[in-house]
């Protein structure tokens, strides 16, 4: 299996490699240099359940959680916002603990 993560920080692909800036997968620089899901025969078989599952999780959030056209938001992350942990994925350090709240708007 490549080292998926050496790739996406490799400098002489991306610059400032270390920068959490998705947007810079948006156009892969080179062809094998944005590989989320792996390559080849043993390419994740999950990877459409797995974007399907993070779109709806996007949608609950954006829909029940926030107002994009007011600008609010209801859910804080609690505790440390900083520290990845590789196993091998990156993954935040301990979890990331939020919490969401309802309110009424009227
Ligand atoms: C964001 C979510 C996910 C990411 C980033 C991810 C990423 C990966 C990567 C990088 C590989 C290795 C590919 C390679 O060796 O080239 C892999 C393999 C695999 N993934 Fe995922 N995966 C995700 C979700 C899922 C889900 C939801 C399932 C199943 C429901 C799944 C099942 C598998 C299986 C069975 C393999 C092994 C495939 C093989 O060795 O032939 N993954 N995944």
């Amino acid at each position: 299996m490549p080292l998926f993560r050496n790739i996406h920080h490799n400098p002489h692909f991306f610059t400032d490699p270390q920068k959490f800036d998705p947007s810079r997968f948006e156009v892969a620089p080179k062809p094998n240099t944005f590989m989320p899901f792996g390559s080849g025969v043993h390419a994740c078989p999950g990877n459409e359940l797995a974007k399907l599952e993070m779109l709806i999780v996007t949608h609950h959030l954006v829909s029940k959680f926030s107002n994009i056209f007011v600008g609010f938001c209801r859910w804080v992350v609690v505790g440390s916002e900083s520290g990845i942990q590789y196993g091998p994925f990156p993954v935040p350090q301990q979890g990331l603990r939020t919490r969401f709240w309802k309110e009424s708007t009227t």
